[in-house]
């Protein structure tokens, strides 16, 4: 059989070799809930905050935060990224990603930001059969880094720069309804401390338990997703996994990490995870609001429930307990 690009099954075939037996192993230990009939995420129509009429803005300013501290998660409609630069991103994507495996794994494109499979797992609840650019943005305007696609410069500045703007509308209602200036997290995010993440999750042949991308929370403020028609993206709520349905003309905005620890547990950073479909490839794109490395992220209130902590601190403390561990720990490491 020719091998896949990326060859997942070669290169992990000892992970993976018997997935149905191990997955009943000890590491088996994320599959606490069933997955409940699809069901529908808070769906906002952001045009509320840019009404003329200050209840609709409140109705619409309450709607995301509620939906951030009950869910953590919720669709945007009217988010005022346009349909045809989404198009344009997906095209780019899935031409990136056709590209020869050696190519994408050995040419330093997109500032050697290319990853796939998950080399530190040690049993296969801790595989993601996925490929994925982890870009920092910090790093997008330089054209080396993209040699023939330079068309991928040009969409993924353009991509960037409108999902920073619906990052900071999103981030300045949320802080705003904790009592603070809508801007107070902008010192510390900025364009440049941003990452976007393409993701591809091909189709799977072994196990439908497969994961597309394990379970986890998200390592920043928060996460706006664009997911395609064909879906898998799951997140947890009361106890139980979450279908969440593909709907085009909505965006998916889900809180991190660091907005739970700054709001002292007030928004919650949930775990989700991708479950690998058998039959088609997927693609999603997330842009992460992160601010900088060296930035401390304390809590809005007293008494904290985190110590401070810096986001360098944080990121190192996630790869390190990765490398460890096979798992992400998160956030119960920084409890006081
Ligand atoms: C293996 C892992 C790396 C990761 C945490 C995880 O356990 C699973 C998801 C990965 C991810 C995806 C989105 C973000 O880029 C990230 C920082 C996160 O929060 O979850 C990465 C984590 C990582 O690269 O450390
Ligand atoms: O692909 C998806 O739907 C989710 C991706 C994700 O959770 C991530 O990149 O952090
Ligand atoms: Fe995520």
């Amino acid at each position: 059989m020719i091998d896949s690009n990326p060859p997942l099954l070669h290169g992990y075939k000892k992970l993976l070799r018997h997935p149905a037996e191990t997955l009943g192993g000890k590491c088996f230990d994320h599959e606490t809930g069933v997955v409940m009939e699809e069901c529908q995420l808070p769906l906002i129509d952001l045009n509320g905050l840019r009404s003329q009429n200050e209840k609709e803005r409140l109705t619409c300013s309450v709607a995301i935060s509620n939906a951030s501290s009950e869910w953590g998660f919720f669709q945007v409609l009217n988010h005022g990224i346009c349909p045809e630069l989404l198009r344009k991103m997906r095209r780019e994507q899935v031409k990136l990603f056709k590209m020869p495996f050696e190519m994408k794994a050995n040419s330093g494109l997109l500032n050697n930001s290319y990853r796939w499979g998950t080399p530190t797992a040690t049993c296969p609840h801790q595989f993601s059969w996925c490929e994925a650019f982890n870009i920092p943005l910090a790093k997008i305007s330089e054209a080396a880094c993209y040699g023939e696609f330079s068309f991928l410069r040009e969409v993924m500045n353009e991509f960037s720069e409108a999902m920073s703007k619906l990052a900071r509308l999103l981030a300045g209602v949320l802080v705003e309804n904790l009592g603070h200036p809508h801007d107070i997290l902008e010192d510390i995010c900025n364009e440049s401390t941003c990452f976007l993440r393409l993701n591809h999750y091909p189709a799977c042949p072994i196990s439908p338990e497969t994961f597309g991308l394990v379970p986890h929370t998200d390592s920043d403020f928060l996460t706006i997703l664009h997911q395609d028609q064909v879906g898998g993206l799951q997140l947890m709520k009361d106890s139980k996994w979450v279908a969440v349905k593909p709907n085009q003309d909505a965006l998916i905005v889900n809180i991190g990490d660091l907005f739970q620890a700054w709001s002292n547990d007030v928004y919650q950073s949930v775990e989700h995870k991708v479950v690998a479909n058998g039959k088609m490839g997927r693609y999603s794109i997330a842009y992460f609001l992160c601010p900088s490395y060296d930035s401390l992220i304390g809590s809005s209130r007293e008494p904290s429930v985190y110590r401070k902590f810096t986001f360098g601190e944080y990121r190192n403390e996630v790869q390190e307990d990765v490398k460890r561990s096979g798992r992400k720990i998160g956030l119960s490491r920084f409890i006081l």
